[in-house]
């Protein structure tokens, strides 16, 4: 299976729908690959929190309509990255949407974790409830993105519900780039599954992206990295992989599930 991670760039000096428009050609020269994955909110920008009203559609709205089309123009699986999504009681969502070499829509993934603590996504949108999975003819996909890289019990929610592809697609800063990589990772290793990650390059909302979209093997090998600009990185996947690993060294088999906490303050 070959994948092609787009590492578009996403900078305040092209507008949303000139990205749009550059996006879905990019998707549609990945014509030899059988999975396009693009990153986080690459229509408005990660850390453009001040556009995100502004620039929020239905599910059913331009980004959907403009990769429904891709896909089915270049017959891949497009793992459409992120997009502001408005919801029908007017909350807004980071939305990601998966659709098939069809152009039908298959999944859409609300991200869960919401980045900003204080401010930004954290307090402008809802977060998603749902863990998502994608059924692919030789993989299962499982869906997160960004800020969920730091959360491992969602990527084992996802392996336990069969995913053996996981895929984050995100707007990750170039001041945190060591924790991406080793992230993405941990994450392939502890799970025993393919990791593509990927990421934005360019400049928006003052912060620097980190680029270095990344694809990570179940046995915890980088199979490539991109550098810091616009890119597509493009890599083979053996799905076999996943399951060769899983029987050869069943560290997934030797879970302990349901221990209970230790008592505090009680003396012995
Ligand atoms: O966790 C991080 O360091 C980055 C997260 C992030 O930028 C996001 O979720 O948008």
């Amino acid at each position: 299976m070959r994948a092609s991670l787009i590492q578009i760039a996403v900078d305040p000096d092209e507008s949303v729908e000139a990205r749009r428009v550059r996006a879905a050609s990019l998707v549609v020269a990945q014509r030899v690959a059988d999975l396009v994955i693009l990153p986080e909110l690459w229509p408005v920008g990660a850390f453009a929190y001040t556009a995100f009203a502004a620039e929020a559609e239905p599910l059913e709205g331009p980004t959907h309509e403009a990769m429904a089309k891709a896909a089915a123009e270049a017959g891949v699986w497009l793992h459409a990255g992120s997009f502001v999504e408005r919801a029908e009681d007017g909350t807004l969502y980071n939305t990601s949407l998966v659709f098939s070499p069809e152009g039908e829509r298959v999944a859409a993934y609300r991200k869960i974790h919401r980045f900003g603590f204080d401010q930004g996504e954290a307090v402008m949108m809802g977060a998603g409830e749902e863990l998502v999975t994608v059924a692919l003819p030789d993989t299962t996909l499982g869906l997160a993105t960004c800020y969920d890289l730091r959360f491992p019990e969602q990527f084992r929610g996802l392996v336990d519900a069969g995913a053996e592809t996981l895929v984050v697609a995100a707007g990750w800063p170039e001041r945190r780039r060591s924790h991406w990589t080793l992230l993405a990772q941990a994450r392939a290793v502890e799970n025993q599954a393919y990791v593509l990650a990927v990421g934005t390059a360019g400049t928006h909302g003052d912060v620097q992206q980190a680029g270095h979209s990344i694809v990570v093997d179940p046995w915890g090998e980088v199979l490539g990295q991109a550098g810091a600009d616009e890119e597509v990185l493009t890599v083979e996947l053996d799905a076999d992989k996943v399951r060769a690993t899983r029987e050869q060294f069943p560290a997934l088999k030797d879970r302990r599930l349901g221990l209970t906490s230790p008592l505090r303050g009680r003396p012995h």
